[in-house]
């Protein structure tokens, strides 16, 4: 008997990317549909892609991270759960991988998604395709329940291997040296929105900016502060700042004698990472002579896949109505397990059904309960 009782499935859910050239612009258009992003703005971004000769680094480390967390989950003794991987905006799609877990018997999924923060584009927005993927599937007659595990920020695997290699960059670096911890740019409408009472997204990034810079192997904290990458969406429409390359113009103007940049938003050296700070900032930090040393995400870590294996077991422990402690290294405290109903609210179609929330039903469901109570009447007559 597995240990993930009453699950039967983990699912390792991402945002996908483009693997060749001609996958490039599908695979922009699956991202973008409906977010009214400028035309310019995507083709800057293929360009991005095409630099890496149309191939994102985001697969190959999905892989690596799905062999780790198969490896962590039968350690842990869970090596009987199959450990399936999905996207939202490429192949392999989670509605074909859920289907696939359904005809193979899975009835019910748990759920890991390759974001740690709470934020519309982080966690609601997988709960809208997972509710897609639910409703797709429902109509195919296929009836599977979805859970989620809590966000991660404040985890001794995702906030440790960054302090490690924090400190290892800042040996390389002279006395005076600052660290930009940087995330995702988003619109100010969602950070306002973020959490359940709002702001959530930039208030967990600061707890794991603090978190981290108390772990790190060094006598002097040096001054750090957390900025922005990747803005897209027109030019009117504001967004988080300040962007990491006028940061950097601003440090160095300040008396910074280097910089650790450290992706502490992002899980993995995906596109925005290899292209936006590698690529750009790394750039304006050899225009402005100031040494640049670029932090490591935890993605690839051991540890990393551990602590996520343990949010895995201490979600179906609280399922089988265990009470698991729920560690937390950041901020006030562990975040939900199951969203509330105004939790990083969709502020342009809030009425979108979103999985994994305590709002949720199939609308499948709802159809039913509404026939069923439409046939009552006729039954007592
Ligand atoms: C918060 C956040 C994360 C971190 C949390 C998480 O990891 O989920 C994240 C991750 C990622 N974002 C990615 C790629 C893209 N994001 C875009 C657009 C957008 N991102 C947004 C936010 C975020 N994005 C937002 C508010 C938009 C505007 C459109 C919208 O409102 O949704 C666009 C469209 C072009 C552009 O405008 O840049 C692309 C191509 C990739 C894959 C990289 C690869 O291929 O290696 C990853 C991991
Ligand atoms: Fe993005």
């Amino acid at each position: 008997m597995s240990s993930l009782k009453p699950y039967d499935a983990v699912l390792l859910l991402s945002f996908g990317g483009p693997e060749a050239p001609d996958e490039v612009m599908p695979f922009l258009e699956n991202v973008t549909r409906g977010k009214g992003i400028p035309r310019e703005r995507l083709a800057e971004v293929a360009e991005h892609y095409l630099h890496f000769g149309g191939r994102s680094p985001i697969n190959d480390e999905n892989r690596q991270l799905l062999a780790n967390l198969r490896e962590q989950l039968a350690a842990a003794g869970a090596g009987d759960t199959p450990v399936l991987w999905g996207n939202r905006n490429w192949a392999p799609f989670t509605t074909d991988v859920l289907r696939e877990a359904h005809e193979a018997g899975a009835r019910r999924v748990l759920t890991v998604v390759t974001s740690a923060y709470p934020s519309y584009s982080g966690c609601r927005q997988y709960r809208e395709d997972l509710a897609d993927a639910l409703i797709t599937l429902s109509h195919e007659g296929r009836s599977l329940r979805v859970d989620k595990v809590r966000q991660y920020f404040d985890q001794d695997g995702f906030l440790q291997p960054v302090a490690d290699s924090i400190t290892e960059g800042l040996r390389s670096l002279p006395a005076g040296a600052r660290i930009a911890f940087v995330t995702h740019s988003i619109p100010d409408t969602m950070e306002n929105a973020s959490g359940p009472e709002g702001n959530a997204y930039t208030q967990t990034h600061l707890a794991a900016c603090e978190a981290v810079a108390a772990r790190l192997g060094v006598e002097t904290v040096p001054e750090w502060d957390l900025v922005y990458c990747s803005r897209s969406g027109p030019p009117s429409q504001p967004w988080l700042e300040p962007d990491i390359g006028d940061h950097l113009k601003q440090i160095k103007q300040a008396g910074a004698t280097g910089v650790v940049v450290v992706p502490i938003g992002f899980v993995s050296d995906h596109m925005e990472v290899v292209f936006d700070l590698d690529t750009e900032a790394e750039e304006i930090a050899r225009e402005l002579e100031l040494p640049f040393v670029r932090a490591a995400t935890s993605g690839r870590a051991v540890e990393f896949a551990g602590s996520l294996a343990q949010l895995v077991l201490e979600r179906a422990a609280a399922e089988r109505g265990e009470n698991p402690e729920r560690p937390s290294k950041a901020g006030p405290g562990a975040w939900h397990d199951v969203c509330p109903a105004n939790c990083c609210t969709n502020t342009r179609n809030p009425d979108r059904p979103a999985a994994c929330g305590v709002d949720w039903v199939l609308p499948i469901d709802r159809t039913a309960e509404a026939q069923a109570g439409a046939r009552q009447p006729e039954a007592s007559r």
